[in-house]
């Protein structure tokens, strides 16, 4: 069983398994390596041929198996376990070997990590995957970067067990240090907005219009069968249609509505702020996930404060606010999202190519979306586009949606449905395409109490104002 293997994979969980099996289907021998012999022997016997898919605990036996250079992927918890492996691993490995972090890593460590093995004379990058458990099976969106001499090594792997969209790969070189893991890291936050809006469009259509599970069904479907075709959409559409094994109703309906999260959106946001970049369609979907987790101090408040008695809307006009709403906040979210992509680009060195991200955007991770296909072009056509929302054909998208997003945001209001994640991504249209906001004030007032000065419009300088006789 020496030196065999094409490729080594470390943590045959969730991910690990399907994207091993994935490989092996793609032509390309693999050996799996987990410290559980549970998920070793279940990968050998899913696998079926030892010749094509192996797997065992011992971390030297594993590194023996792999051809050189040794091309070995991570897919265990983002954190701690990825240099404990790392650490495990060293010994058995020789210059020249490849190890790819497939996780969800925080991208500073990957940046660490890169330098820490090139001393070692061992590549590393970090190659973000998204597609879930089914993804990685039959084909996710693939997002590496640093080392490229490493990633030309496995290239022909990963674009053989990636997603394709018209044939071509969702697998593309990013860029430079941690630039495979930053770009995921924004795919997730991106990610948290489109669920967190999809979830408020639920709620109104439940409590405005009354929708049954049913006819939620219905409309997800109808929507995923239009503009707003996309994975998450489409996942809905199935989710609200669930019978319940436990109950004789809707499992929807059991699940506590309690959002649990793993960092990945609370980093974009976090970084957001570093950098400068305003995406509050992200910030406040992983506020929500925090506020959800308030549960019970959620229901003591609810018994003391009363709600508005929430009037109703026809279904069909619903329907059509909520798909326009839905629409133009999706294209918002994806705008904040690139624009924090280009900001980081330029202060981390990334070089990234915006149109090339959405490309492998198209197929394969979680906010794939019909959507993706017109940011490419909008990229393609204009690589310097400083934001989506001035894009010619994004103007007219979102012309005819916006009026949509402002009466779901008043309804609520008066409601009492809380919509922030709507309201969000409308609070940062009207701003972002605000030539004058009353900002001036707050200058006005940072100059009052502490002499921080402030800049005119009408001539050039830094000026202060004894603002108290
Ligand atoms: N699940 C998903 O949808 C997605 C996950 N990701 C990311 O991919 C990574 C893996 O996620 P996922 O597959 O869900 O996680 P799982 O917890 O399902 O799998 C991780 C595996 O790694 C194993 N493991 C832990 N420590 C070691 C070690 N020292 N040596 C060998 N194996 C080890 C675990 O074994 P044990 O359980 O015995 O500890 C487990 O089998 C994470 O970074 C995650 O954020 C990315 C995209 C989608
Ligand atoms: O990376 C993913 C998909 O692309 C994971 O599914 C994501 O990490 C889930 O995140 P969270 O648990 O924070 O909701």
């Amino acid at each position: 069983m020496e030196n065999v293997y094409d490729f080594g994979l470390v943590g045959l969980g969730v991910m690990g398994r399907n994207f091993i099996l994935n490989v092996a289907d793609n032509g390309f021998t693999a050996m799996g390596n987990d410290l559980d012999t549970e998920k070793v022997k279940a990968l050998i016997d899913e696998g079926g041929d030892t010749d094509r898919v192996n797997a065992v605990v011992a971390v030297s036996a594993f590194a023996k198996a792999l051809s050189s250079p040794r091309k070995i992927m991570l897919l265990v918890p983002a954190g701690k376990v990825v240099d404990i492996v790392i650490d495990s691993l060293l010994p058995h490995l020789d210059k020249g070997d490849i190890i790819i972090d497939g996780g969800n890593s925080f991208f500073t460590d990957t940046d660490r990590r890169e330098a820490y093995l090139a001393e070692k004379g061992i590549h590393f990058f970090g190659a973000g995957v998204s597609g879930g458990a089914k993804g990685a099976r039959k084909g996710p969106s693939i997002m590496p970067g640093g080392s490229k001499a490493g990633y030309a090594a496995v290239q022909p792997i990963f674009e053989a067990v990636s997603a394709k969209y018209n044939g071509e790969p969702c697998v593309a070189y990013l860029g430079p240090k941690s630039a495979g893991n930053y770009v995921k890291m924004v795919h997730n936050g991106i990610e948290y907005g489109l669920m967190q809006l999809t979830s408020e469009m639920y709620d109104i259509l439940k409590k405005a219009g009354k929708f049954s599970n049913e006819e939620l069904h219905t409309t997800f479907k109808t929507w995923n069968d239009g503009r707003l075709q996309s994975f998450l959409v489409e996942i809905t559409s199935k989710i609200v249609a669930r019978k319940d094994t436990l109950t004789e109703g809707d499992l929807i309906d059991q699940i506590l509505d309690k959002a649990k999260q793993k960092g990945t959106g609370k980093w974009t946001s976090q970084n957001a702020m570093d950098l400068g970049i305003p995406v509050p369609s992200i910030d406040i979907a992983v506020s929500m996930r925090e506020i959800s987790a308030l549960k019970e101090e959620r229901i003591q408040a609810d018994h003391v404060y009363d709600r508005p008695e929430v009037a109703t809307i026809a279904k069909d006009k619903l329907s059509t606010l909520t798909e326009e709403a839905l629409y133009f906040s999706f294209i918002v979210t994806y705008a904040q999202g690139l624009h924090q992509l280009s900001d980081a680009s330029k202060e981390y060195g990334y070089g990234l190519n915006i149109a090339e991200i959405a490309k492998i955007w198209r197929a394969g991770c979680i906010i794939r979306a019909r959507l993706l296909a017109d940011i490419t072009e909008a990229f393609q056509e204009n690589p310097s586009l400083t934001n989506l929302l001035l894009s010619p054909s994004f103007i007219e998208k979102i012309k005819g949606t916006v009026a949509s997003a402002r009466a779901l945001v008043a309804f609520g209001a008066t409601n009492g449905i809380p919509l922030p994640g709507l309201s969000n991504s409308l609070t940062y249209f009207d701003a972002y395409t605000s030539s004058r906001l009353p900002l001036n004030l707050i200058q006005g007032q940072r100059d009052f109490f502490g002499s921080h000065t402030y800049e005119r419009l009408d001539r050039e300088g830094i000026f202060h104002t004894e603002w108290e006789e």
